[in-house]
């Protein structure tokens, strides 16, 4: 915790968080879009693919006590086929797991991805870390016929917290789907208390943290 409410100086007590999130998907499917959304509200048709990793940081004031920062691993969609997703997995309390609704094909791989994170990383008392499934380009027309009660029962099946359509491109659901995450790492949190993701004990360490999205707490 950082910060505490000093002997009658009348400072609120303000708590700091430090959450590691992946993002993950196959190749092309918009992972570093939503990224770019969310942290600096921009979105390019260009694409360019992501080489092994890359990072951005979002800061959000959640309540008047309470600092979150999110630091986001924006993995390359062609990284599920290397040997490297395990080191970049570690200490991850949360995902995004992503598909593209205009290729079925990446709705397939889905599972794939989260059988591979439910492998390589799971909480302290050997659950998986919750993971959020979106179904990304919805401003575009669908490849598939999921409804969304499959999707539901999908996400039941397939151990995910929840799932939203998003659009990087729109600015869909793409802030309510991070806040919907945060509040299932909070609530893990508060369960497992672990003063590593405290931001007075930095551990997470990035060079470089490319993309960052600030604001003030408490
Ligand atoms: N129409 C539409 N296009 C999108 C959306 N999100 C991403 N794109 C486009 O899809 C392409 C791939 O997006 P990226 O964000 O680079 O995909 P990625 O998942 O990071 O790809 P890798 O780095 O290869 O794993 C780009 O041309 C984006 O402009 C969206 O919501 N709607």
């Amino acid at each position: 915790m950082a910060g505490g409410e000093g002997a009658g100086s009348g400072v609120p007590e303000c708590r700091e968080h430090l959450f590691k999130v992946l993002v993950i998907g196959e190749l092309g499917v918009g992972k570093t879009s939503i990224i770019k959304r969310y942290v600096h509200q921009l979105f390019s048709q260009h694409y360019r693919a992501t080489i092994g990793v890359d990072f951005a940081l979002k800061v959000i004031n959640w309540d008047s006590k309470t600092l979150v920062r999110l630091q986001l691993w924006d993995i390359a969609g062609q990284e599920r086929f290397g040997n490297m997703t395990r080191v970049y997995y570690k200490e991850a309390v949360g995902a995004f797991v992503v598909f593209d609704v205009t290729r079925g094909s990446t709705f397939e791989a889905v599972s794939k991805w989260k059988h591979d994170l439910d492998s390589k990383v799971l909480l302290p008392n050997g659950s998986p870390i919750p993971a959020v499934l979106l179904a990304n380009k919805c401003d575009q027309k669908k490849d598939g016929s999921q409804n969304p009660s499959q999707m539901d029962q999908f996400c039941r099946e397939g151990g995910f917290v929840g799932w939203f359509e998003t659009s990087a491109k729109d600015n869909i659901n793409i802030d309510e789907a991070a806040r919907f995450l945060v509040e299932n790492i909070l609530a893990n949190y508060k369960t497992f208390p672990n003063d590593e993701n405290d931001v007075g004990k930095p551990k997470l360490d990035l060079d470089p943290l490319k993309a960052e999205s600030k604001s003030q707490c408490c």
